[in-house]
C-alpha cells in the first residue's frame, strides 16, 4: 500500500448551518469524519491518514478517531482549504517519507464507496500524475453575466463534476503546493496551472459532498438504504 490520504476536515459548515463544524456533524450516530476516514482505510490501499482538524477541535477529533478504532493523525487545519492541505500535506511528508501516492479527500465526502478510492490510487500507480472522480452533468449548465443574466451554453458533454479523493505522485503534488499563489477549489486545480495532465476516472453519486441540510438528508436516507437493503 503505497498511498497516503489528506482529509480537509476544519471547515465550519456555514451552508449546513448547525453551528458545529461540519466533520464532526453525526450520520446515524457517527461523525461524518469517522465515516470517511474508516471509508479510506477500509478500501485496502491507504497506508496512512492525516486530517486536518479545526485547531479547537484538533484534541477532540483526535480522540474521536482512537475512539472508533481508526489509526489517524490530527493537525490543526487553516483559514480555507487550501492551507487545510497543505498543512496536512506538510505533516504526511514528514511521518510517510517514503509515500509516492498523495490523496486528498474531503471529509464531506463521508460515503465515498470503496471502488472510487480504489480506482484513483490504480490510476497513479499505473503512472498517472494528477487523477480525479469526476461524473457527467445531468443538468443543462448556462455561464451568466454579474446580473443573473445568460451569456453562454458550454457544451454539457465536455464538462464533468469533480469529486474526491483526488490523488497525485507526491513529487507532483508537492510541486504544485509550492507554486500555488492564491487558494483554488480543488487540488487539481493547482496541479493544472503546473501544466500536468489531469486524468478522470468514474465517480459515484455516492461520493457526493454533503453541503446542505438537503444533502444530509440524502447522505441519512442513503445509508438507511444500505444497512437496511
Ligand atoms: N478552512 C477549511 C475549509 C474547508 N475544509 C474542508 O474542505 C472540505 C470541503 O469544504 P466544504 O464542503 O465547503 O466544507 P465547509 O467549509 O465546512 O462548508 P461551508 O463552506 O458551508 O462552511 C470539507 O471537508 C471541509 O471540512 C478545511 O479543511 N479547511
Ligand atoms: C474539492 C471539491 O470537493 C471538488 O469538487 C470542491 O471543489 C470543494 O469545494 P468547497 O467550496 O470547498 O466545498
Amino acid at each position: 500500500m503505497t498511498a497516503v490520504a489528506l482529509v480537509p476536515a476544519a471547515g465550519q459548515g456555514v451552508r449546513l448551518g448547525l453551528g458545529t463544524p461540519k466533520a464532526l456533524v453525526p450520520v446515524h450516530g457517527t461523525p461524518l469524519l469517522t465515516h470517511a476516514v474508516r471509508g479510506l482505510l477500509d478500501a485496502g490501499c491507504v497506508r496512512h491518514v492525516v486530517v486536518a482538524a479545526p485547531p479547537a477541535e484538533v484534541a477532540a477529533t483526535a480522540a474521536l478517531l482512537a475512539e472508533a478504532g481508526l489509526a489517524a493523525d490530527v493537525v490543526p487545519g487553516g483559514a480555507d482549504r487550501t492551507d487545510s492541505v497543505r498543512r496536512a500535506l506538510r505533516h504526511a511528508l514528514t511521518v510517510v517519507p517514503d509515500a509516492r501516492v498523495v490523496l486528498v479527500h474531503d471529509a464531506a465526502r463521508a460515503f465515498t464507496p470503496p471502488e472510487v478510492i480504489q480506482a484513483v490510487v490504480a490510476a497513479v500507480e499505473a503512472g498517472a500524475p494528477a487523477v480525479i472522480p469526476v461524473l457527467p452533468m445531468a443538468d443543462t449548465v448556462k455561464q451568466v453575466d454579474g446580473g443573473g443574466t445568460v451569456t453562454a451554453t458550454p457544451d454539457r458533454a465536455a464538462l464533468r463534476v469533480v469529486q474526491t479523493p483526488q490523488g497525485f505522485d507526491v513529487e507532483v503534488l508537492t510541486r504544485a503546493y509550492a507554486a500555488a499563489g492564491d487558494s483554488a477549489t480543488d487540488d487539481a486545480g493547482l496541479v493544472e496551472k503546473l501544466g500536468v495532465p489531469v486524468a478522470t476516472v468514474m465517480g459515484h453519486p455516492c461520493a457526493m459532498k454533503i453541503t446542505t441540510p438537503f444533502d444530509l438528508a440524502i447522505a441519512e436516507a442513503v445509508l438507511c438504504a444500505k444497512r437496511n437493503p
